[in-house]
């Protein structure tokens, strides 16, 4: 064959067999975006062992997760995938094929479908109020507050109120996906058994109820599937949602608090927008149509803070020539969103400003067609639960900040807040954001 027109995308020259790990660092997004204004949006590296392609432009993310996603919509059998309580029988890790697609399937049209999103509206409402009110006395106080803290525990109880029906004596989920989770696998198993045995007493009992929690309606999947799906499946797939819906949520809310405090001047005008759509009461999700401001600053923060900056590895089923390169079977595809979101011939100059206005006037959203802002990926392994995500987000962002108003502690100023970012497969603060709140408003609660 004619090596010059299967040649590999061009890329760092790698050592033998520890490949190109070195080069990634702590903040590897960040590495990688360097590497790539270098060797360009389709760049070849060897990890390792593993072929690895990584892309960071809007044109070639758009040849892997729309032209030729058939072939991109694997997994790497993943590390954290092995550490966990049920291997590979979840979601997010799944390798593409036939259990994949049902389990998928089954999340989108029975979990987190719009008329589940918007069932669960008026448990959001409360919680988020339960929050309001704790606040107001650190306001009336002027305390120091923990936001990221305060921020995750409401998302926690929100999630948990949807997949279990209840938020009392949960399971600590802080390890989040790393290695000690094999450790805490046999607690979280039986705290999940006690879960689902919990629902079938009462199920017994009471043989009329709707399917309302996600353990409901999976324990009457398993009725009517019969031999598909198991306890085992049940389980690995509660564990995911909760991984992805919790640390994802908080970490969007913790960049955009984080930008506000940075640029007084949006902040103002977020308020404003609020005032005049909301007046004295409290948000309600029914507002959101109307706060087009807000809307665009929650898509400004998650272009430059992307949660998940490249993506959830994926994985090739075949070789394939992409734009002119060879493609191996079995690569790893890192989409670096991170470098998407600051592409200059995508962004123009200012890619690094925090500039909400940069969406007026273009219809640019979240759906993954527009190939410059995909937080939640595009195509067959984008995120199923992006309407719930960002109804979690916009109720929590909305009402802290119809609510209140922010203040940093002494000591910090929007200039020097510290903006550091701890990498994993979601780049949340690596310092929790501290701010003191001023009731800001006779909201009628
Ligand atoms: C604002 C919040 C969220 C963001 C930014 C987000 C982002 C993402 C991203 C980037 C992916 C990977 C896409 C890819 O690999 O191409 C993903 C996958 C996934 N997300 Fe989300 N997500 C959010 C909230 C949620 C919520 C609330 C749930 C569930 C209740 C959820 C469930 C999932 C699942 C199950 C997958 C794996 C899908 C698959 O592999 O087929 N996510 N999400």
């Amino acid at each position: 064959k004619h090596t010059g027109s299967r040649r590999l995308p061009p890329g760092p020259m790698g050592l033998p067999v520890i490949g190109n790990l070195y080069k990634l660092g702590d903040l590897p997004h960040r590495s990688l975006h360097r590497l790539s204004k270098k060797y360009g949006s389709i760049m070849f590296m060897r990890l390792g062992l593993v072929p690895t392609v990584v892309v960071s432009s809007p044109q070639a993310a758009e040849l892997f997760l729309k032209t030729h996603d058939d072939v991109f919509a694997s997994r790497p059998n993943a590390q954290a995938a092995e550490c966990l309580a049920y291997g590979n029988k979840g979601l997010a890790f799944s390798r593409y094929g036939p259990y994949w697609r049902n389990i998928r399937k089954i999340c989108i049209l029975e979990l987190l479908t719009n008329h589940k999103v918007e069932y669960f509206s008026a448990m959001r409402k409360e919680e988020v109020s339960n929050l309001v009110k704790s606040l107001r006395v650190a306001a009336k106080a002027q305390t120091v507050v923990d936001l990221s803290f305060m921020v995750r525990s409401v998302i926690e109880d929100m999630t948990f109120l949807m997949l279990f029906g209840r938020k009392d004596d949960r399971f600590d989920f802080k390890p989040g996906l790393n290695r000690r989770f094999k450790t805490t696998s046999k607690v979280l198993d039986k705290y999940l058994e006690e879960i689902i045995e919990e629902h079938v007493r009462d199920a017994r009992e009471t043989r009329a109820t709707k399917n309302i929690d996600f353990i409901q309606v999976m324990l009457s999947l398993m009725e009517s599937q019969n031999d598909s799906l198991d306890r085992e499946n049940v389980k690995a797939i509660i564990l995911d949602v909760l991984l992805a819906a919790i640390d994802t949520s908080s970490t969007v809310i913790e960049w955009t608090f984080s930008e506000l405090m940075r640029h007084p001047r949006v902040m103002n005008h977020v308020q404003e927008e609020l005032q005049n759509v909301v007046g004295n009461r409290l948000v309600d999700e029914s507002d959101f149509s109307k706060l087009s401001y807000l809307d665009m600053v929650v898509k400004e923060t998650m272009r430059l803070h992307p949660v998940a900056p490249l993506l959830i590895p994926h994985e090739s089923t075949e070789e394939i020539m992409i734009d002119g390169y060879l493609i191996p079977k079995k690569s790893r595809i890192i989409i670096n969103i991170f470098a998407i979101g600051r592409d200059p011939n995508a962004w123009s100059e200012n890619t690094e400003e925090f500039y909400p206005e940069r969406f007026i006037g273009t219809n640019i959203d979240f759906r993954g067609r527009d190939f410059q802002l995909i937080p939640f990926g595009s195509g067959r392994r984008s995120c199923p639960g992006m309407q719930m995500g960002l109804a979690v987000v916009r109720l929590v962002l909305a009402q802290l900040l119809h609510c209140f108003n922010w203040e940093l502690p002494e000591g910090t100023s929007p200039k020097n807040l510290d903006m550091s970012e701890k990498f994993g497969l979601a780049v949340p603060r690596a310092n929790h954001l501290l701010l003191i709140p001023t009731s800001r408003n006779a909201v009628n609660e």
